[in-house]
């Protein structure tokens, strides 16, 4: 994409630079995309003039040569010359990945009062290109001030728990791959992109610098599917020709196994569970809602019924129903032929109804110790176990990938269905290695077809959220530990299926609610792929 962009600039210039420079103006090209409305979308532009955050500016602008000196920073005005033999000058800024170590380099999150950070995301949002020459090499590098630095070739994006840590895992085993300092480094996603810098992203992928030159390097962070605001436009503008890896599994069985860990997660921590090892007790404050919050029918009812209300525009359930309008007053009427002319409209009224009869019989006092119970579950569970987060990952694959491809192309995507993954193992890891244009995988190699799963934050991610610390949650997140992963405990709950697929049973009520919850969803994702994924 780069040496696309600087082929085609001598031909844009050639018809531009003859009136800009007898004008005394240099031009400045974007590529003509959509504006957005906030600083999110860092990938909205490919090349930009220097504009305050929040403000998309127009396609093109042309700046006095005088205006130059304004632009200051690592880019440096850079000339070249077109077909016509004209000269000009590129007045675009380049992002530099080499920055003081102490603002970006270093691998804790003590970085929130650099000011290096707001420095690096004016960077972002003014530069077209990195700092330096590409290197020659397979993944993508750059050689700046004397060092090379690094971004990953291609992401596993997510789904999360869709077997992204057995494919980080196989694909970490090829000659050609060097995995990141950690499976998810999490940078492209809100908060870490605020507090992070580019410099400190490149620093998870150090290893691939001393590798060979064919060798890659990758980034298999699974939230980063859904990062809507941040990682597709993101990786559009700097890594344009990144292969994208997209795992996804039939979305009943995906929400139950955000729910399975966000039961172990709030099980095994020591805030919400005291007591020494063997026999450790919910603490006070979560027994009231234990029962709920670890049925999975339970949890299924109040997340669709809250997904179905923020949808319509309505404050969430909250497991207490704490908010008030919603416990004093009635839904008010849009908000009700919303929720009726939702996927399983009629059902998930019924489910608000019954919340707000037994909302509405709770004393304050009985209310307090449910919304303590609820804030002390969010914490443990690292907000896995909040209403609504499980179901609305899987409800979301159709959306997410739609804005996906606004800004990427489906030729950049291999979709991986989970229960492929599990049923014809060695044909899909060899298609994955592929589309990456690796060296096929040895046979032997192929041979060993174990599942893995994250079993805790060391070698995982290199932070804990501030809440989760406070629960202790899971261990310590530690940057470069060999931790982190095991084998997947959840075979002895799973029936394995005619087609070979082995699923959790759920419930026939749970499953009828959820199946017609989904179905909308799962045919926009069919009709987007052009194929059936078989759920
Ligand atoms: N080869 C294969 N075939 C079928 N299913 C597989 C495979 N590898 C992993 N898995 C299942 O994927 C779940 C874990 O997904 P992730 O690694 O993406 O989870 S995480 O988001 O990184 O925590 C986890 O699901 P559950 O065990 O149901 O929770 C794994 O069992």
């Amino acid at each position: 994409m780069e040496k696309q962009r600087i082929a085609t600039l001598p031909a844009l210039v050639g018809v531009l630079t003859v009136a800009a420079v007898s004008a005394g103006c240099v031009m400045v090209i974007a590529r003509r995309r959509p504006s957005f409305s906030n600083s999110a979308d860092v990938g909205a532009w490919a090349i930009r003039r220097p504009r305050p955050i929040g403000d998309a500016g127009p396609s093109t602008v042309s700046l006095p040569i005088a205006n130059l000196a304004l632009f200051k920073g690592h880019g440096r005005a850079h000339s070249f010359t077109h077909s016509s033999g004209i000269r000009t000058v590129n007045a675009s800024r380049c992002l530099s990945l080499i920055k003081p170590e102490s603002c970006g380099g270093s691998a804790n999150m003590s970085v929130a009062n650099c000011t290096r950070v707001v420095d690096d995301h004016k960077e972002q949002r003014q530069a077209s290109r990195f700092c330096g020459s590409r290197v020659q090499r397979k993944n993508p590098c750059w050689r700046y001030l004397g060092r090379e630095k690094c971004l990953p070739y291609f992401f596993i994006l997510g789904e999360m728990k869709c077997g992204t840590t057995t494919l980080y895992k196989k694909l970490s085993q090829h000659p050609q791959v060097v995995p990141p300092r950690n499976k998810e480094v999490r940078y492209l996603q809100y908060p870490k992109f605020r507090k992070q810098t580019t410099t400190w992203y490149a620093s998870n992928f150090d290893s691939v610098v001393q590798a060979a030159k064919d060798v890659v390097t990758f980034d298999a962070s699974p939230t980063t599917f859904n990062a809507q605001a941040v990682a597709p436009g993101w990786i559009s503008k700097w890594l344009p020709d990144a292969k994208l890896l997209l795992m996804l599994r039939d979305p009943v069985q995906r929400t139950y196994s955000h729910f399975r860990m966000g039961v172990s997660w709030l099980k095994a921590s020591k805030v919400c569970f005291s007591g020494e090892k063997g026999k450790r007790a919910p603490v006070p404050s979560i027994r009231l809602l234990l029962p709920n919050v670890t049925s999975f029918a339970w949890q299924a009812r109040a997340s669709v019924a809250d997904t179905t209300l923020r949808r319509c525009g309505h404050a969430g359930l909250g497991w207490a129903m704490k908010s008030k309008p919603f416990t004093t007053a009635p839904i008010e009427d849009n908000v009700k032929s919303c929720i009726l002319a939702s996927p399983a409209g009629d059902a998930i009224h019924g489910i608000i109804q019954a919340w707000m009869k037994a909302s509405e019989a709770r004393t304050e006092t009985e209310m307090e110790i449910l919304n303590a119970g609820e804030k002390a579950i969010n914490h443990c569970s690292e907000l896995m176990l909040r209403p609504g987060a499980g179901v609305l990952r899987s409800v979301k694959y159709a959306d997410n990938l739609a804005g996906w491809l606004r800004k990427v192309p489906m030729t950049s995507f291999k979709i991986i269905a989970t229960e492929k993954m599990e049923t014809n193992y060695v044909e899909t890891i060899a298609e994955v290695v592929e589309f990456l244009g690796l060296r096929p995988l040895p046979a032997s190699s192929l041979s060993e077809n174990k599942r893995f799963c994250v079993s805790s934050k060391e070698g995982i991610m290199d932070e804990l959220r501030e809440e989760a610390k406070r629960a202790g949650v899971i261990g310590q997140g530690l940057a470069g530990t060999q931790g982190g992963v095991s084998e997947c405990d959840s075979s002895d709950e799973k029936a394995r299926g005619a087609d070979g697929v082995t699923r959790y049973p759920i419930d026939s009520h749970t499953m009828e609610l959820l199946t017609t919850f989904f179905k909308p969803s799962k045919e926009k994702l069919y009709k987007l792929l052009g194929r059936d994924m078989g759920w």
